[in-house]
């Protein structure tokens, strides 16, 4: 009913009010023509007296007085509940450690998730890293004991990182990859040596062990894929997935989702998920000794087939040379079949910085020619087509980055040409160029930048365009990218396998939804009690 409010007491009379309560002999329409005696005035007319006013006003009644005080009341309470109930609470989290025993070095990762989140979407982060001092616990296969003592100084800063409330109920878990592999193939006695040793100084320390061992290549590749799905937050928005590509010292993964692979053509090259309530068939491939530093192996072997005391290798610097014993060449299970059966002890390596001849020496280690499949990557595995973007990590990038070849905007052809003059630069230079850096690392660059390229083109089948996909990465929002958080997310079922619930609306929108409705109420209120002014410019409704 516009114009006409509510048929409230005035205190003078029992007419209804009128829209211009301003305009006061305007309130009573004289009898006969109520629509022209309600017009609205060119110059409204001056408010009446105070005392008038006063009688008037609707706000003085006692009643109306209590009810605006319970209204206020009412809507700072709801207002404050809801900030207050939604609020977060202090913060507290569950920690879980993982040791990442590689063939060339071991790391020890904490990760860390928000206490009441945990078995549902909290992020998992990583809060903590350490890298343990000395090689990989493969290489104390003939003094376990060290293998364990090694590991004692990271353990010791873990526990400093981890709330001494939470020690207790922090899992603890070592997996080993491609180098323990190799010395439980090579000498299986010596690889539980190495593993008990580990075990027992791991349970000396506060955590809750869940044991050491050996990780499947398919595992290896697979919870690469889940731990950079994971971080970049693709699994829980139901994104497209991204590739991982993993190379380490010893054996070297690629893990991607193909449209044209269902598991079925090579079954153990699939690993299936289902994680926030989607499937996912992973296709995952581990090449034992073609990680970078026993492909350097396969490369030497290659050129040392027939026991000679000196080799030119075009894939290191001109000027490099070093003195190389057979005997720890040929130690690696990937090459000791191959052991020539007259060598000298030694031999002397020259290099002489020539990508193109090392380019076919590394060609050489791969076999392209058998496939008993629709399509191979090498050694007649089975692999669809990259497809989509990639991740690559650990060495991937290691040497990628000191190359300064991360861009891979930039086009094979130029990758070539950078590498090319790189490998021509004379050790000399190169050493003066790096003064700081190991020059065991140094020396190896020019190899590891050629494998790599080969690799990916030639092993992989990935072409000018699908290499524009590649992205060399470290870590994703501060935790590294590798198997380890994967793992640990599998093993203690912190990603699910259905969609959770989320509240419909996040915790700043709903405050804001709860305070806009209080204000409107609010508003409403007083407008329900408050007298409309005129605004001495359209005719008045009278009901
Ligand atoms: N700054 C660094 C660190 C490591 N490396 C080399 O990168 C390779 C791979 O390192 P990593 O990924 O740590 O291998 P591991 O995990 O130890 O080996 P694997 O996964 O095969 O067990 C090794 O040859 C290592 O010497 C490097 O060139 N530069
Ligand atoms: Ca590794």
């Amino acid at each position: 009913m516009l114009g006409y409010l509510s048929h409230l007491e005035t205190g003078q009379t029992n007419q209804p009010l009128y829209l211009f309560p301003m305009c006061p002999h305007f309130h009573h329409p004289p009898p006969g023509n109520p629509l022209a005696s309600t017009s609205c005035p060119s110059v409204c007319l001056l408010p009446p007296p105070l005392s008038e006013m006063k009688e008037k006003n609707p706000w003085h009644t006692p009643v109306t007085i209590i009810l605006t005080v319970i209204g206020v009341i009412a809507i700072v309470t709801l207002v404050t509940v809801a900030v207050l109930q939604n609020k977060p609470i202090q913060q507290k989290y569950k920690y879980g450690i993982v040791l990442d025993a590689g063939s060339s070095h071991t790391a020890v990762y904490i990760y860390e998730w928000p206490a009441e989140k945990d078995n549902n979407t909290g992020r998992v982060q990583q809060k903590y890293s350490c890298k343990v001092k000395g090689k990989g616990i493969s290489s104390y296969a003939d003094e376990p004991q060290k293998a364990g003592e090694s590991l004692r100084e990271c353990m010791f800063e873990a526990k400093k990182q981890v709330p001494k409330n939470r020690h207790g109920e922090t899992p603890l878990y070592l997996g080993a990859t491609a180098g323990m592999r190799l010395l439980n193939l090579d000498d299986s006695s010596a690889s539980n040596k190495v593993f008990q040793a580990v075990e027992e100084a791991l349970q000396r320390f506060p955590f809750s062990f869940q044991g050491a061992r050996i990780l499947s290549g398919q595992e290896e590749g697979a919870f690469g894929w889940v731990t950079i799905n994971y971080l970049s937050d693709r699994l829980k928005q139901g994104l497209e997935t991204t590739g991982a590509l993993d190379l380490g010292g010893a054996s070297t993964q690629i893990s991607f989702v193909s449209d044209s692979y269902n598991g079925l053509e090579s079954p153990k090259n699939s690993v299936n998920f289902r994680l926030y309530g989607n499937d996912y068939h992973v296709y995952t491939h581990s090449f034992l000794c073609y990680g970078k530093d026993q492909a350097l192996g396969l490369a030497l072997a290659h050129q040392t087939k027939s026991g000679p005391r000196t080799i030119t290798d075009p894939c290191f610097h001109p000027g490099y040379t070093q003195t190389k014993n057979y005997s720890i060449l040929y130690d690696s299970p990937c090459v000791s079949e191959r052991k020539p059966q007259e060598a000298p002890l030694s031999f002397t390596l020259s290099g002489s910085g020539n990508f193109t001849k090392c380019h076919e020496v590394i060609k050489s280690v791969f076999d392209f020619t058998s496939c008993n499949y629709s399509r191979c990557s090498f050694n007649g595995v089975f692999q669809p087509t990259p497809q989509g973007s990639f991740g690559a990590f650990s060495a991937y990038y290691f040497v990628m980055k000191f190359l300064n070849l991360t861009d891979t905007s930039t086009s094979i052809e130029v990758v070539r040409e950078k590498l090319m003059e790189y490998c021509a630069t004379p050790w000399t230079k190169i050493v003066k160029q790096h003064p700081k850096v190991d020059q065991k690392y140094l020396s190896e660059y020019c190899f590891s930048g050629t494998y790599i390229l080969t690799l990916l083109i030639e092993g992989y089948n990935f072409t000018s365009e699908t290499y524009s996909k590649i992205e060399f990465i470290k870590k994703i929002k501060g935790s590294d990218a590798g198997w380890t958080l994967g793992y640990m997310l599998n093993l203690t079922n912190m990603i699910p396998a259905e969609a959770p619930d989320s509240p419909l609306l996040p915790h700043a929108g709903y405050v804001s939804i709860v305070t806009i409705i209080a204000i409107l109420l609010f508003a409403l209120f007083i407008l329900s009690l408050r007298p409309v002014w005129p605004t001495c410019s359209k005719q008045p409704q009278i009901v």
